[in-house]
């Protein structure tokens, strides 16, 4: 409290009283309001102000102090950003016993009020707030009721007093309701014991700013709170950049480099770990250092490996008549499997555990229908959902990552098939609806995208799998691998412990594309060749003329009658002259510019006008919509048009209308041009893809594989061939740290063979098998 006098002793600011608000942010706090100026050290002299900022309850009738700075809005002229507040509370007895016997304070009558401040003094407030006994010092106070006043006093101050301290250590308003919402009043108790632990519990809460609020506080460099810190600390970023552990000498060196302090010692750091171990905050085995999260879903995963492969499949059908029906099978779809798509049928009615992998054009979807329809065969199941009478009962699972892959399986196959968030009826945080003891039901499940799916994700879907059910896991191991932690995909194929079959034969490529070839050239590390052809071309040009180039790619495809909706910009990084916010914007000028019809709202860092392709870039399973999904603004409502009194963007994806208000917009990026991480699952009728310099440190070879691979009818690279044959040729920048494979060795080792279960890897290449070989 004696600081808050402070800061309105020496601080600018606007003592007011709140006349009206003009919007408030209710999730966050944010609130733009008009107040009636009742004193102010600025040289101001107007009667009233908008001012803007973070607050928690602003009351009608109460005069707070505002610190800040004036603030010129292109259109609404002259606001005052609040940096932070404080609840005006009058400093002599009789200002202090009205303002506690206010209506702020239910049941507080004035003689309560004034046994208070007899009791507490002129600093009663501080000393409530300070003090959870304090009040039980007033006399005829009883606890529950002297209880019942700190809490609402604290309603009302808490925050204030958080902020106007965090305020100290530059800690802005809006971190601060972050970290009140947290912590509510124990915030300032927790920061002083530990400011490292709110790296880890508020998002945006940077490992820098807890070093310099620990440094201020007269904490050692050298402390174990500081230590330990930063041992958690590099641990979880290395989880950003995919690594499930890191190695001992890695973690070491990067915790000194965080830390960067020379009375630090290697030896220090060693024991810490230690000491974390113990605590079950780390793991350390063999030399890896892991989260305790990341060790549990590796080992966790293996585990339901195992289990899913010890129960072995009941029903083996003889080869011929496997031969037959799939004889009949391409009757009908008029084709002739291949070799290996062949070995691939057969192979995954016959495992408990199959994974079938290979690039684009080589069939994987061609395989997966050819797989339903001969187990449906074999076990006399319908292959139609209607032909059952309860949607559970149909024994089929068809799921993948994200939304859009999801759809195409369900395109391609005809069968529902949905994301593995709703199938697994995630809550939006860390609890499936669907888990080891509410499994799934079904007979048989097909995960495609398969190297999208991370650690965690792997872990929590194969826990739901009952022990009975037959897995079916789809993927191109050349792809980038998940954005979560991980190279799942990967290191089950690495282990030899599930059987695969990896389709190499293209079959696109026989009806002549050039995509398909490229892209097979790239994966094998062959020569390219870049040469125009019907469906592809290379149009040279620097990271300064890029915008021009793809602006007029655009207008040339449209006047040749082409969607924009078909066209997709895929771009590695967001910076740049070439970058994906820039392209953005100019594209967003050609394709969908300002007109008079048009509505648009703008934000920090983007104009949202009706009519703009956009992306959203993080899960709402709330409105059944996920990350990379792609949608059209459709209409944008004022404030005053709705009953929510809230300006809202509706937004129409695919299957659904979503309205976000203006807390949302963070969670929607314009989407002419998106990274090619997020076009992972996706697939464009048309691809754009600029590579130059600028982007060198991010090319490599599984990115631009990833992005080429998206295209279905047309490609155009835009850019220079020198970085292109760069990102080409570069391989495993991103190699990931991660167990997975000695967990599946040490699991399933012997026992697999033992229980009868098939586990030869296939590889027709090296087998030189026919289907013949069968009969
Ligand atoms: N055995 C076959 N005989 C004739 N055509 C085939 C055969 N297998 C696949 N195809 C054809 O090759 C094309 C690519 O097959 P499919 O879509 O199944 O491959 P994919 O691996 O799923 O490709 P992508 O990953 O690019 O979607 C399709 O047009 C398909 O009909």
């Amino acid at each position: 409290m004696e600081q808050i006098k402070q800061m309105a002793e020496h601080e600018s600011y606007i003592r007011g009283e709140l006349l009206h608000l003009i919007f408030q942010n209710e999730a966050e706090h944010f609130s733009i309001a008009k107040i009636k100026v009742l004193d102010t050290n600025e040289a101001f002299e107007d009667k009233t102000i908008v001012i803007k900022g973070y607050f928690f309850n602003l009351q009608p009738e109460t005069s707070y102090y505002f610190y800040g700075i004036f603030d010129k809005h292109p259109r609404f002229g002259t606001q005052y950003k609040v940096t932070s507040y404080k609840t005006f509370i009058p400093d002599t007895k009789e200002g202090l016993i009205a303002y506690l016997s206010s209506d702020l304070f239910y049941g507080i009558g004035k003689k309560t009020a004034t046994k208070i401040v007899q009791q507490l003094g002129e600093n009663a407030i501080s000393k409530i707030i300070d003090d959870p006994e304090a009040l039980y010092t007033v006399p005829g106070i009883k606890e529950k009721a002297a209880d019942q006043l700190r809490a609402t006093i604290q309603e009302n101050q808490g925050f204030e007093h958080v902020a106007v301290y965090l305020a100290q250590y530059n800690i802005g308003l809006k971190m601060a309701q972050k970290i009140y919402q947290h912590y509510k009043d124990e915030a300032i108790q927790l920061l002083e014991a530990d400011p490292y632990q709110f790296v880890f519990d508020i998002e945006g809460f940077g490992f820098r700013t807890a070093d310099e609020i620990a440094r201020q506080m007269g904490l050692p460099a050298t402390h174990p709170t500081r230590v330990g810190a930063g041992c958690i600390y590099v641990l979880q970023s290395s989880v950003q950049d995919g690594h499930v552990y890191l190695p001992m000498d890695f973690c070491i060196t990067s915790i000194c480099a965080l830390l960067n302090t020379e009375e630090l010692t290697e030896s220090m750091i060693i024991d810490k770990l230690k000491a974390l171990n113990k605590d079950k905050k780390v793991i350390v085995q063999d030399g890896n250092v892991y989260l305790p999260s990341l060790y549990y879903a590796e080992d966790g995963f293996s585990s339901q490996l195992k289990r899913i492969l010890q129960k072995p499949i009941e029903h083996q059908t003889p080869m011929a008549e496997l031969m037959k029906i799939i004889g009949d099978i391409e009757e009908e779809e008029i084709l002739s499997y291949g070799k290996e798509q062949f070995t691939a049928i057969n192979q995954a009615i016959h495992a408990k555990v199959m994974i079938l992998t290979g690039g684009p054009g080589t069939g994987k979807t061609t395989v997966i229908k050819g797989i339903l329809k001969a187990y449906a065969t074999i076990h006399e199941l319908a292959l139609r959902p209607e032909d059952y009478n309860h949607k559970d009962d149909f024994p089929f699972i068809l799921t993948a990552p994200t939304g859009r892959a999801a759809k195409r399986l369900n395109e391609s196959t005809g069968l529902p098939a949905m994301t593995v968030h709703r199938l697994l009826g995630w809550d939006g945080n860390q609890s499936f609806e669907k888990n080891e003891h509410e499994p799934l039901s079904g007979k048989f499940i097909i995960i495609d995208e398969f190297s999208m799916v991370d650690i965690w994700l792997a872990n929590h879907l194969f826990k739901a799998i009952p022990d009975d059910m037959q897995v079916l896991i789809v993927g191109d191991e050349d792809q980038l691998p998940s954005v979560g932690p991980g190279q799942v995909l990967s290191d089950l194929l690495s282990t030899d412990r599930i059987p695969y079959v990896r389709l190499t034969e293209v079959y696109r490529q026989k009806e002549g594309s050039k995509i398909i070839q490229l892209a097979h050239e790239i994966k094998k590390d062959e020569p390219v060749n870049l040469q125009k052809d019907h469906d592809f071309n290379f149009i040279h040009c620097n990271e300064i003329q890029m915008v021009d180039v793809i602006t007029k790619i655009f207008k040339k495809a449209v006047e040749k009658g082409i969607e924009p909706k078909d066209i997709q910009v895929l771009a590695p990084m967001y910076r740049s002259e070439a970058g994906i916010t820039k392209l953005n914007q100019e594209l967003q000028k050609i394709i969908n510019p300002k007109t008079e019809q048009k509505r648009e709202v703008r934000t920090a860092e983007a104009i949202f006008r009706t009519g703009d392709k956009v992306i959203q870039l993080v899960n709402q399973p709330e409105d059944g919509v996920y990350n990379g999904d792609i949608g059209e603004v459709v209409a944008i409502f004022r404030e005053e048009e709705n009953i929510e009194q809230e300006e809202q963007l509706v937004i129409a994806f695919e299957d659904r209308e979503v309205v976000y208000e203006r807390k949302d917009y963070r969670n929607i990026m314009l989407a002419y041009c998106i990274s090619i991480h997020k076009s992972q699952g996706s697939e464009f009728p048309i691809v754009i893809m600029p590579v130059v310099r600028a982007y060198q440190r991010m090319l490599r070879k599984n990115l631009l594989y990833t992005a080429i691979t998206r295209s279905k009818q047309s490609l155009i690279i835009c850019g220079d061939q020198e970085s292109f044959l760069y990102g080409v040729a570069t391989k495993h920048k991103n190699q990931r740290y991660t167990t997975l494979t000695q967990h599946l060795v040490e699991k399933l080792g012997e026992e697999q063979d033992q229980d009868g279960q098939n586990s030869t890897v296939l590889e027709i290449e090296d087998a030189n098998l026919s289907p013949y070989d069968f009969m």
